[in-house]
């Protein structure tokens, strides 16, 4: 079974930037962290016709590559079935059946990560290994409220022990603040809605204090590190309301604010009324060509039209930890939905890392290999700790023989006696 960290597709998936921008001016906006620590350019998209890709965003690279901006109803049924497709479901068992053909097939261009954990560590040998989480489908299972999508404490103590031992980040489609509070963990960084409120790391700011998601400068002050969208505050709450006030009209849709982005969720409602709400949606996009729609599983969601995702997000995250450029950094990022494609797009460019995407069932992806749900993701976790702390104790066996060789005035190769 061929093992690769680095992505090379055989087909069906394309980069990006090889679909049509045609009818966009993209052009960079300076945008500087607001603590200066370094400043980073942000794409705006501006349109002269209502969008015909999406902003920076994993699903432009997919199969069904479906234009959500566009409002016409052809595109609506596609993204219907495209979200039908993203999250399969309930009633499928979550163990895929061992004569799962197609998933057996799937499993030899992606294989598991964790069935190939000695690969994993040949691959990241003699590299700093940073670690990029995704939140809901990958830390928690998927549940049917998204207030209730809490991770097990087995989950967050394996976090916990990631972080002790790496650099570690969540990165989410949640609001900074919300995932946060089903993380709970403050040793990590965050990267909410989508990559669009960054904060952290702590330690590339001057060594200043981090308390929950927020960094604070000697005089308690919270320092945001990045928000490449902190233009769209106002319009987001504007969309929030209006999008409430419609999907308040259909049974189980459900709206959430996630800062920089809101989120319409339609895995409670019938299917029958899904073209319903998501015409809803397209009516109320209309008068905000600033503003674009993508989609992930039972969700579609709103945002800015910025080049922004989770992919810069990892980048610009590297660069802060002083890793950017660095040939040694061995990314490992794990998710399970469509916007993390953009992350695994951002391994992918890299000489090495490791993407894996979560997955009980076929999907095309830019990930390289595959865990099939957050309990495979939970152990995957604990053996990378394992590991690593296997790691340290040689070091630190090796460190005290040769202290003790130096006192015994031996040379550090030579065996005591
Ligand atoms: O980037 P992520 O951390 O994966 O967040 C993406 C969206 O996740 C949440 O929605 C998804 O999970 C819910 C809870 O399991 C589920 O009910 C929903 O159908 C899924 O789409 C979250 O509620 C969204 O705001 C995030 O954007």
């Amino acid at each position: 079974m061929a093992f690769r960290t680095k992505f090379k597709h055989s087909g069906g998936v394309k980069d990006p930037s090889t679909f049509s921008h045609s009818g966009f001016h993209v052009g960079t906006v300076s945008s500087p962290s607001s603590n200066g620590l370094f400043n980073y350019s942000v794409n705006t998209v501006s349109q002269s016709s209502p969008p015909s890709v999406l902003a920076g965003t994993g699903y432009s690279s997919l199969k069904r590559r479906v234009p959500l901006c566009k409002v016409d109803h052809g595109s609506v049924t596609d993204w219907l079935a495209a979200m039908k497709d993203s999250s399969p479901p309930r009633t499928r068992s979550s163990r895929v059946d061992a004569d799962d053909m197609e998933y057996n097939n799937w499993m030899e261009s992606y294989p598991s990560a964790l069935k190939n954990f000695e690969k994993v560590l040949e691959a990241a040998h003699g590299k700093r290994i940073f670690v990029f989480l995704d939140y809901d489908g990958t830390l928690s299972p998927i549940v049917e409220n998204p207030e209730s999508a809490f991770m097990s404490e087995e989950m967050r103590a394996a976090v916990k022990e990631i972080a002790s031992l790496f650099p570690t980040a969540i990165i989410t489609g949640r609001s900074r603040e919300k995932v946060y509070e089903f993380v709970q963990l403050p040793e990590l960084y965050y990267a909410g809605s989508h990559g669009m409120d960054i904060m952290g790391p702590a330690e590339g700011c001057g060594g200043h204090k981090i308390q929950g998601t927020r960094v604070l400068n000697d005089e308690g002050n919270e320092i945001v590190m990045f928000q490449p969208a902190s233009e769209y505050t106002a319009v987001m709450d504007e969309i929030f309301k209006l999008l409430e006030e419609k999907a308040s009209k259909v049974n189980g849709a459900k709206v959430e604010h996630n800062k920089f982005c809101v989120s319409v969720h339609f895995r409670r409602v019938n299917e029958e009324d899904w073209l319903h709400l998501a015409e809803h949606v397209q009516q109320v996009l209309r008068s905000y060509p600033n503003l674009c729609l993508t989609q992930g599983r039972k969700v579609l969601e709103v945002r800015p039209l910025i080049l922004w995702n989770k992919g810069k997000a990892l980048d610009y995250l590297l660069k802060a930890f002083g890793f950017g450029n660095r040939s040694d950094v061995f990314p490992i990022y794990i998710g399970d939905d469509l916007t993390d494609e953009d992350a695994f797009k951002s391994v992918a460019r890299r000489k090495h890392g490791l993407a894996i995407l979560v997955s009980n069932v076929v999907k095309d992806t830019n990930a390289t290999c595959s865990l099939r749900d957050p309990s495979e993701v939970l152990e995957f976790l604990r053996s990378l700790v394992k590991w690593k702390r296997r790691c340290l104790s040689r070091h630190l066996f090796v460190g005290s023989q040769n202290i003790l060789h130096k006192r015994a005035g031996v040379g550090l190769n030579q065996p005591l006696t």
